[in-house]
């Protein structure tokens, strides 16, 4: 075989590959970094909306004792009692007291010498609980804090309750939100664009150009919307991306260069069985045939072997079908025919029943040239035409008119006739019954049926008994198991086997 040049196609068809590869790789890593971002982004949503629910429980729990407690507004034992409170509650800067809408004392500050008026709360709830969210201190406005309000007492959110929150990496950010999102208790990170993610009815995961989930309090009129960026292959430390996108370029680009060199042979082929077949290589295997009832070796099928140009063996099922394809089968049937006939020539001219089965394809058959040659070599050889078996697989059921006479004419020159894998084609009974034919060949997947398959099984029996009924000879394929063999010499005393459990095609020397 010469050597092929790469084409333009073939570099083409290898990049294509090699860019799907890259992409294809990206995206699933892409897909990957997502599905590991969700679990972080859901941990950081939990977290978040646990501490917001803890400080305003801290807050509403506080305003219920000291609301209880019954002590004279602002007294030393109000104070006392505030600052307790205080003492205890992690997440409170201050607790203070208020009549209308001014504070008169607090735990941190004491009694003020003058009260300080409180601004317009942003919400008030049906519990009667008012709420500022970000607002400025009205005791040290240099504070920024939550505040809630029932009755006379107010609490003060302190400004590290959510320290852990603060100051994020830059991938995580959150926004603590009301219900309806119009008011923003606390943001953490660049929370550009996340108000506009919360739909109160449909918490939940959503999708973006960086991934967010929003998360809900039952019990307090908070919600939590929570992103994490960063989740984009292409942002990654570039050695990640570009390390993934060169794996899938080559993985792709060598299935890409395995398939345009399989296209290469596949396109040569014609011309390599050609070259072969003119050159010689076509060589000649033998399997016994072997008669069941005293297994006893009564002819072969003659299988043909072509080598390429490296010396490596073409299936015979691929160039055969190439040949006829290409419409050089017959060529190829001469020298089958030429070998055979030399090779088998002792066996078939001995005493001993013996015949050699060649397959033919049907323009073999309808070829008068072609069976000139056939005459030809058995006359030249002195073999006996009776002796050669001409099997042919019938898939075709156009020619029906031509192959009979045909067959006819291979009759009445003495050979004898044998449908091949019979079952597979479209053979009928009565196309069958009109054509003068010796026997039938059942194909191998009936064989490797037996005692498997019920349906296939039937089918034996079926061929058995259609043999029995033209009257005529029967080979079974494929016999690989002494159980296949024994059934079918139940059904068909007469029936020749071929088959693994008789030997394997061999050259000439070794049967
Ligand atoms: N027109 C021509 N066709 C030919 C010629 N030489 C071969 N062929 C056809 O090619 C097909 C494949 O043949 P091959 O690979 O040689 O396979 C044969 C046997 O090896 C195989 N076999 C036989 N016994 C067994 C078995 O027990 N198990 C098993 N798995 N395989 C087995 O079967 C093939 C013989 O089949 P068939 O011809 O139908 O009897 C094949 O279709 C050949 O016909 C040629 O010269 N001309």
């Amino acid at each position: 075989m010469g050597q092929m040049r790469t084409t333009w196609a073939d570099r083409v068809t290898i990049l294509a590959f090699a860019a799907v590869g890259c992409i294809l790789f990206l995206a699933i890593g892409q897909v990957t970094l997502l599905e590991l971002s969700w679990p972080q982004l859901a941990a950081y949503l939990d977290k978040v909306l646990d501490r917001s629910v803890a400080v305003a429980r801290a807050g509403i729990d506080t305003i219920a004792v000291i609301d209880r407690s019954g002590a004279e507004i602002c007294s030393a034992s109000d104070l006392g009692n505030m600052r307790y409170e205080l003492f205890l509650n992690e997440y409170l800067s201050d607790i203070g007291r208020t009549v209308g809408n001014r504070i008169l004392c607090s735990a941190g500050w004491g009694q003020l010498s003058n009260s300080v008026a409180l601004p317009e709360p942003i919400r008030r709830q049906t519990s009667g609980t008012e709420l500022w969210a970000n607002a400025r201190s009205p005791l040290d406005p240099r504070l920024v804090v939550d505040m809630a309000r029932r009755g006379s007492v107010i609490v003060f959110t302190s400004p590290s309750a959510f320290k852990p929150f603060e100051g994020s990496d830059g991938t995580l950010a959150a926004l603590v939100v009301t219900h309806d999102g119009r008011h923003v208790f606390r943001a953490f990170g660049d929370t550009r664009g996340l108000g506009a993610r919360l739909t109160a009815a449909q918490p939940g995961f959503e999708f973006g150009p960086r991934i967010t989930a929003v998360s809900c309090a039952g019990t307090f009129d908070i919600c939590v919307v929570a992103a994490l960026s960063n989740v984009n292959i292409l942002r990654q430390p570039a050695p990640i991306w570009l390390g993934i996108g060169a794996a899938g370029a080559v993985t792709a680009g060598c299935v890409g260069m395995v398939l345009v060199q399989r296209r290469r042979v596949l396109a040569s082929l014609p011309q390599q069985i050609r070259r072969a077949v003119s050159l010689g290589r076509l060589t000649m295997a033998y399997q016994p045939l072997v008669r069941l009832s005293d297994r006893r070796m009564v002819g072969v099928e003659a299988l043909a072997r072509l080598t390429d140009d490296r010396g490596r063996p073409i299936p015979p099922d691929i160039f055969i079908a190439i040949a006829e394809e290409k419409g050089f089968i017959g060529v190829v049937t001469r020298k089958v025919i030429s070998l055979t006939l030399t090779q088998m020539r002792g066996r078939l001219t001995g005493d001993e029943a013996f015949d050699v089965h060649i397959n033919f394809a049907v323009t073999d058959l309808l070829d008068d040239r072609l069976l000139t040659y056939l005459d030809g070599e058995v006359s030249r050889l002195g073999i006996s035409p009776a002796r050669v078996v001409i099997e042919l697989t019938e898939r075709s059921t156009a020619e029906h008119d031509r192959l009979r006479e045909a067959v006819e004419t291979l009759r009445r020159r003495g050979y004898k006739f044998f449908i091949d894998d019979f079952g597979t084609g479209y053979s009928n009974l009565a196309y069958l019954a009109r054509l003068p034919i010796n026997g039938i060949k059942m194909d191998k997947m009936f064989t490797k049926a037996i005692g498997k398959a019920a349906a296939s099984s039937a089918i034996v029996d079926t061929i058995c008994a259609t043999a029995r009924s033209l009257n005529v000879e029967l080979v079974a394929e494929g016999v690989e198991e002494p159980e296949q063999a024994a059934r079918i010499l139940e059904l068909f005393p007469r029936a020749v086997g071929q088959g693994w459990l008789f030997g394997k095609p061999v050259p000439a020397e070794h049967l």
